[in-house]
């Protein structure tokens, strides 16, 4: 039975089609010789692997057909109307490129011939300004660079030379499928030309002497799948033909991506990257080869918040439906939830005993800490005392993290524990007066949720990770996802949830994002990368000039990783689109008009109102514009824990758009503060300060980053 290749559709096929061309390809990997699909080689054509085959009376499929191992495969072009399809299959061929060993398929007579050099720009008359030299010169790379070392065909190379900014080379790069798209947006960066090439694992082919052996050999590399995936099955197929482009990320992954996906670790492992860099999609498709690969295995996906366990579960299902997902801990399959139910599951499933784990945490005996601390129960404990600390200590933001990120890891249980305990990183010093008056708030926290029968999301995961230590692990791989907004008690749940070992915790992250809780440092709980981290750096979902206004709302924070090494903001884009526009505006009113009418004018563009969303700081904020769009026509609704739905405008929080994305974002009510805000701020301690203002940026970030397209940005002065 033949083998299908399939590469990204160079065209747009509409619904119809497809299913056409999916019952063409099921026939053909059947049995290529049913008379019925007319599969013909072309005279004179370019390529003597080339075939049609007939899709319907209108539509041709355009193949290559290889035989190698004594099998039969069959690399898909793409489908055409029929009197294009045979003008496309008699130039198109399919070769090893010499220099880098990767597949490329190429047109034997351009329609437009390219030009035979780099343009000889005309001598500029006296009074025009002295063009720049083009970006790829002013990089200092060569033709000989371009084509002699990676294997830019000459005539692409040319036009990369001759681009004069990196617009115009991304704009190029997006002309190209696969390795070479990835190459040119590469060649537009800082990175060397070695740097380049290996990261796509370029090197010089092998030859058999047998072309089509050659040909499966290149179409194997890990380059050469970012653009070429050979078909596992009819189910495979279809999802690759229906998703089109916007599924692409299911098949064609880039060869950092494969490789982090599939890789085996002896121990943590940490992936970096900025936002749309991939990182999720690489958690999905290594959960799918974990199972796969060990069907007995207990795999465990998580992440922060319920939301973004909702989206990994519908990845997980989109990528691969038959991959098993456990709707329990503990089993084989792969079970996906977030972190807080996580610790939850933890402390349900450990009945009696938990009173134990609650014993080793706080020191006191509970059987049943059925409820969860309200928010806000700081404020309430820090009101009902007359504590003699000052403001910048006796405040929620200090309090909650001192309990966080010192009490809870080291199992504080008493004033005298208190005492003796290490504070590392955290700002203010306390003296003995001092840790004794914390400690008296933190006592009376305890004593109130005693009362209540509650515990906190962070004391939860403390529980869980004690039950856990005591009593075994829970699953044989964890991975985890959006790791720089998790706290040091949900490492130490994690960390005790699967025993040390091969392929034990991989953890997606990018401190970048972190929007919720402090920051801290891995090591300190447990967990030892070691030298086992990487970084991802070409973001698939932004535009490079949504990505360039992203990146300066960063600037000039200092960032740290979860190894406490500097974070880099050097990545780039593989699209190309406006440029953001940024509105500043006087009033209320006039910044709900210009959503109004930017919304209005997107969707006359043809955007579909679910594609649209309005991002705001706050709850408040989201009523506010949810009410003002409907009122000017404009029919929007506000998300919160459900699901986005269609056919209105979403309009939600910055933080409930985290994991998200969609073609259209505007951003309102940027770098507004309200008073209430501004004095809370002023309140906390230089450390703290410091780390709500990194906070703040992160969450403008988070939030332009969610803008496949276009982004308009309202700010109040
Ligand atoms: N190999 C790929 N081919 C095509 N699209 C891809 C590929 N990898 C990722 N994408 C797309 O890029 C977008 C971002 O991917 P993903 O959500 O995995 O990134 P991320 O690094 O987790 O982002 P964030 O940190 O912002 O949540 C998604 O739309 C995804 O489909």
């Amino acid at each position: 039975m033949p083998t299908i290749i399939m590469t990204k559709w160079p065209v747009k096929i509409d619904g119809s089609v497809k299913a056409k061309a999916m019952t063409f390809l099921q026939k053909l990997s059947a049995d290529d010789t049913n008379p019925g699909l007319h599969v013909e080689p072309i005279a004179g054509a370019a390529d003597s692997r080339v075939r049609t085959g007939r899709v319907d009376q209108f539509w041709r499929a355009v193949m290559f057909r290889l035989d190698g191992a004594g099998e039969c495969h069959y690399v898909i072009h793409g489908v055409w109307p029929h009197d294009d399809a045979i003008a496309v299959a008699a130039r198109v061929r399919l070769k090893v490129n010499p220099i880098n060993g990767l597949p490329q398929i190429e047109e034997a007579e351009p329609v437009a011939p390219p030009p035979s050099g780099p343009p000889t720009p005309s001598r500029p008359a006296e009074s025009d300004p002295v063009p720049a030299e083009p970006l790829l010169v002013q990089l200092g790379r060569t033709r000989e660079d371009l084509v002699d070392r990676l294997g830019v065909p000459a005539d692409v190379a040319d036009r990369a030379l001759a681009a004069s900014d990196v617009d115009a080379v991304l704009e190029l790069a997006q002309r190209h499928e696969g390795w070479l798209g990835l190459l040119l947006v590469d060649l537009a960066t800082q990175d060397s030309i070695d740097i380049i090439a290996g990261r796509l694992h370029l090197e010089a082919p092998e030859q058999t002497g047998d072309d089509d052996v050659d040909l499966l050999r290149s179409l194997q590399r890990p380059a050469a799948q970012a653009q070429f995936a050979f078909i596992d099955g009819q189910e495979e197929l279809r999802r690759v033909i229906e998703n089109g482009d916007f599924g692409s990320w299911r098949v064609f992954l880039h060869p950092e991506q494969r490789h982090y996906a599939v890789r085996r670790y002896r121990g943590p492992f940490r992936l970096s990257g900025g936002a749309g860099t991939g990182k999720t999609v690489v958690l999905l498709h290594r959960a799918r080869a974990l199972a796969r690969e060990r069907p007995d295995a207990r795999i465990v996906l998580t992440t922060f918040t319920t939301n973004l366990a909702d989206a990994l579960r519908d990845g997980l299902g989109q990528l691969d439906p038959t991959v098993p997902q456990a709707t329990a801990l503990n089993v084989p399959g792969v079970h996906v939830t977030g972190v807080d139910a996580l610790a939850a599951t933890v402390i349900r499933s450990a009945g009696a005993s938990v009173a134990d784990a609650v014993q080793t945490v706080l020191g006191e005996a509970r059987s049943t800490p059925t409820g969860r601390t309200p928010t806000g129960r700081w404020r309430d404990v820090i009101e009902a005392s007359a504590t003699s600390l000052p403001p910048e200590i006796a405040n929620e933001t200090f309090l909650s993290a001192e309990y966080a990120l010192i009490v809870l890891p080291n199992k504080v249980k008493n004033e005298h524990e208190y005492r003796r305990v290490r504070r590392p990183g955290r700002g203010v010093a306390l003296d003995r007066a001092k840790r004794d008056s914390v400690w008296a708030l933190i006592a009376a926290y305890r004593a109130q949720c005693r009362i209540d029968g509650t515990l906190d999301f962070v004391e939860a995961a403390a529980v869980a990770a004690a039950h856990l230590t005591a009593s075994g692990d829970q699953a044989d791989h964890v991975l985890v996802d959006e790791g720089q907004d998790l706290s040091p008690t949900h490492w130490q749940m994690l960390r005790a949830l699967v025993a040390e070992g091969e392929d034990d915790l991989f953890i997606a992250e990018d401190s970048h994002q972190r929007i919720y809780g402090s920051r801290i440092v891995l090591g300190r709980y447990g967990i030892k990368i070691v030298g086992r981290s990487q970084r991802l750096s070409l973001n698939y979902r932004t535009t490079a000039q949504n990505l360039r206004y992203a990146m300066t709302v960063l600037d000039g924070g200092d960032y740290v990783d979860l190894e406490e090494q500097t974070e880099f903001t050097g990545y780039r884009s593989a699209r190309s689109g406006p440029t953001p526009v940024v509105e500043t505006v006087q009033s209320l009113v006039s910044e709900l008009d210009t959503i109004a009418d930017r919304i209005r004018s997107w969707r006359e563009a043809g955007a579909t109102p679910e594609t649209i969303a309005v991002l705001v700081p706050d709850k408040f904020q989201r009523e506010r514009v949810v009410n003002a769009l409907n009122e000017r026509g404009v029919p929007a609704r506000a998300v919160d824990r459900d699901r986005p739905g269609e056919g209105r405008v979403l309009v939600m929080t910055m933080h409930r758009a985290k994991g998200m994305e969609f073609a259209n974002v505007v951003l309102a009510d940027v770098g507004f503060r309200t008073a209430a805000e501004r004095s809370r701020l002023n309140d906390l301690d230089a450390v703290e300060r410091h780390d709500a203002e990194l906070r703040a940026r992160s969450l403008v970030y988070v939030a332009a980053t969610r803008a496949r397209d276009e982004l308009l940005v309202v700010q109040r002065p």
